[in-house]
């Protein structure tokens, strides 16, 4: 069984836990009376002038165990928003990236930034819950559902006014992901999510394969302000970025580098 498998497996199992607990339809009315919420566009944090970047709050994963200790999701959050992050994207997986629904929470009480919740989404109860904690936006992973489930989440994360990140890694998720729900926003996962080998070439590969109009995140493996420099060059709109960020001593300054603000200001 592969990584991915077995995280959508357990993901299921915690879903029905928190569904026992929480119905959907006590979640439903929470919904009914938050839905007033002030706005955070997502969409169009991405497509602003200038390559966009998707700040994560990511404390480990599969693949590089512990990356962050002992910092809050308030600090970090706040130190991308000064580093001038477009968007955040707020990890809530908990057995394998020790994340959950009370970070995101924090992290919409504590900055104004539209917020993409990452997670391996499998039923509608995720998505319900997803507006209720306040996320603007919602992760699809093409990889971890067959093309019903792909389309039925879709259509209810829009009816729900969440705008769906839908993740692709290769050529026939991308025509999934297309012909399916005809996604305005697509992520490229540089990382293989099978056996995590990371490639950036991945982006430009796909690329050629999107048609015009459509928002392009690339999303892994991004250290560098030339790689940004790169993608931009070639119409990618936004890059996902987690361990480069959430290693650094200082987010605020790793982000300000990565958009090549910090060089601005020394001539
Ligand atoms: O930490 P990185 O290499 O900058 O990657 C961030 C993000 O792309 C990665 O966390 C990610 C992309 N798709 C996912 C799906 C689930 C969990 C995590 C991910």
């Amino acid at each position: 069984m592969s990584v991915l498998e077995r995280i959508v497996e357990t993901t299921q199992k915690e879903v029905r836990r928190r569904s026992k607990k929480v119905p959907v339809a006590d979640l439903e009315r929470l919904l009914s009376e938050r839905r007033h919420h002030d706005d955070r566009p997502f969409s169009e944090a991405l497509t602003r002038p200038g390559i966009s970047v998707i700040a994560e709050h990511k404390r480990a994963s599969p693949s590089a165990g512990t990356i962050r200790e002992g910092a809050t999701v308030e600090e970090i959050v706040t130190a991308y928003e000064r580093g001038g992050a477009a968007a955040l994207s707020i990890l809530t997986e908990g057995p394998h990236f020790q994340g959950s629904l009370d970070d995101l929470k924090a992290a919409q009480a504590a900055c104004g930034l539209p917020i993409l919740r990452k997670d391996f989404i499998v039923d509608r109860y995720q998505i319900v819950e997803s507006a209720v904690a306040g996320a603007d936006a919602i992760l699809l992973i093409v990889a971890a559902l067959d093309e019903k489930e792909l389309e039925a989440l879709y259509t209810e994360a829009y009816a729900l006014d969440l705008a769906v990140l839908v993740e692709v890694h290769d050529e026939e998720e991308l025509r999934t992901a297309l012909e399916v729900v005809d996604a305005d926003i697509i992520g490229i996962n540089n990382r293989n999510l099978i056996d995590f080998t990371v490639d950036v070439e991945r982006t430009y590969e796909l690329l050629a394969d999107v048609p015009t109009g459509k928002t392009v995140v690339s999303e892994s493996g991004l250290h560098h302000r030339e790689q940004l420099e790169d993608l931009e060059r070639v119409g990618v709109d936004a890059v996902l970025v987690g361990e480069r960020l959430m290693r650094s001593p200082s987010p605020e300054q790793a982000l300000l580098d990565l958009l090549g603000e910090a060089s601005d200001d020394l001539v």
